[in-house]
């Protein structure tokens, strides 16, 4: 199977060499907002059960926040990052103790990983990080990855683990991706409401035009409701991952490829790089770079590199490196990619030919503003 990945039909899932399954936050916790000790009970002995019939398994777990809620006497999830991340490094503990304690149930090791999307970005720590999980994987330990919560800062913060878990599904090439949640199945409008029914299978993003994508239930302790969870599908699916979403009541069922939850079909072309993906799933750029027509043309058909002659004008306020926007004249944004200049360099750099830039003011000025591998077309 391997980078084949499971194809069309879910029936396939139950054969997957290797399994991404991510659990929210409102799965985790019990209506009173604690840590709910039976779910992961029955998690672990699910997973375990896939580990033992071969397969290798990665949990992405969200809940850390919520596990730190009641030690800090909360009974509603912080709003503000400081308490986010305080409760995050209290209950991210707790919940790795439970975790380690049910696995251990079945003699297997649970292993923490802590992720930024920086990481995800970054190409020594993205390689790292992909060594650990595949070395954890061949000693048969689970690798149990969350957002790294006190050190992700507003910018570059995931939020809800819908997309990490995508991104690490596409980073061990897995075969599948399992998206747990509260509700069993993604439906064409509120959930809770009779008239709603059920999405069996998603071909192509296409097929969900006109669906009403709502936000967290009543409860509130997960983040980003179903827009991110399909958001997740689409990068997953994008790298040729298939993927399922339904509750973590139907865990097991989803994992032996039985008709429950929505099917989202991966799609059959390449798989696209780590840091192309991130880059077009990234939160907004920091900034933009304005672009005249040739350069448009350029970046968007020939796939060029972006040069300083092809710039009119700087927006926001970025460092080299940060990930930018390159826009059109009239706004629309064209692609996203890591620039070589802060922001405050590029005026004087704009306009000019790569030749005239070196000449007057050194070799070191003659790079691209945006180099086509640091550059995803949009
Ligand atoms: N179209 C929809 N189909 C299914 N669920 C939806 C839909 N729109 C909004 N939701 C809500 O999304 C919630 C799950 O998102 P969230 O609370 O972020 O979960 P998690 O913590 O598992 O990531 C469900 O409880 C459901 O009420
Ligand atoms: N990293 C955070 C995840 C935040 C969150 O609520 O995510 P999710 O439930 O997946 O929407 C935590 O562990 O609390």
């Amino acid at each position: 199977m391997g980078s084949q990945g499971v194809g069309q039909t879910r029936s396939a899932i139950s054969q997957a060499r290797r399994v991404v399954v991510k659990v929210g936050s409102s799965s985790l916790t019990t209506p009173e907002g604690g840590i709910d000790h039976d779910r992961i009970r029955d998690l672990a002995d699910v997973l375990a059960a896939r580990r033992a019939a071969g397969t290798e398994v990665v949990l992405v777990s969200s809940g850390a926040v919520a596990a730190g809620m009641a030690p800090l006497g909360l009974t509603r999830r912080p709003r503000d990052l400081a308490t986010q991340q305080a409760a995050a490094s209290i209950g991210q503990g707790l919940l790795l103790a439970r975790y380690t304690a049910e696995f251990a149930r079945h003699s297997l090791t649970a292993a923490q990983i802590l992720l930024t999307a920086d990481d995800l970005m970054r190409r020594a720590q993205y390689r790292n990080a992909q060594r650990a999980m595949s070395r954890l994987l061949e000693i048969g330990a689970v690798p149990i990855v969350n957002e790294n919560d006190t050190v992700a800062t507003h910018e570059i913060r995931f939020g809800d683990n819908d997309r990490l878990a995508a991104l690490v599904a596409h980073l061990l090439r897995a075969d599948v991706l399992v998206l747990l949640t509260d509700v069993d199945a993604l439906y064409d409008g509120d959930p809770s409401l009779p008239t709603s029914s059920r999405i069996s299978r998603v071909d192509s993003p296409e097929d969900l035009a006109g669906v009403d994508l709502g936000s967290t239930n009543r409860r509130g302790v997960g983040t980003g409701g179903m827009v991110t969870k399909v958001e997740s599908a689409r990068i997953a699916t994008e790298a040729g991952v298939a993927t399922v979403l339904t509750s973590a009541a139907n865990a097991r069922a989803a994992l032996d490829g039985e008709e429950v939850g929505t099917f989202f079909v991966p799609a059959e072309r390449r798989r696209p790089s780590s840091r192309q993906l991130w880059l077009a799933h990234a939160t907004a750029g920091r900034g933009s770079v304005v672009l005249d027509p040739g350069a448009v043309r350029a970046v968007t058909v020939r796939k060029a590199s972006l040069l300083p002659a092809g710039v009119v004008k700087v927006e926001g306020d970025f460092s080299a490196g940060d990930p930018v926007d390159l826009r059109a004249e009239d706004g629309t944004i064209v692609a996203r990619g890591l620039v070589n200049y802060d922001a405050s360099e590029i005026p004087e750099l704009m306009g000019r030919s790569t030749r005239w830039l070196a000449r007057e003011l050194g070799s070191e000025y003659s790079r691209e503003i945006v180099h086509r591998d640091d550059l995803v077309v949009l």
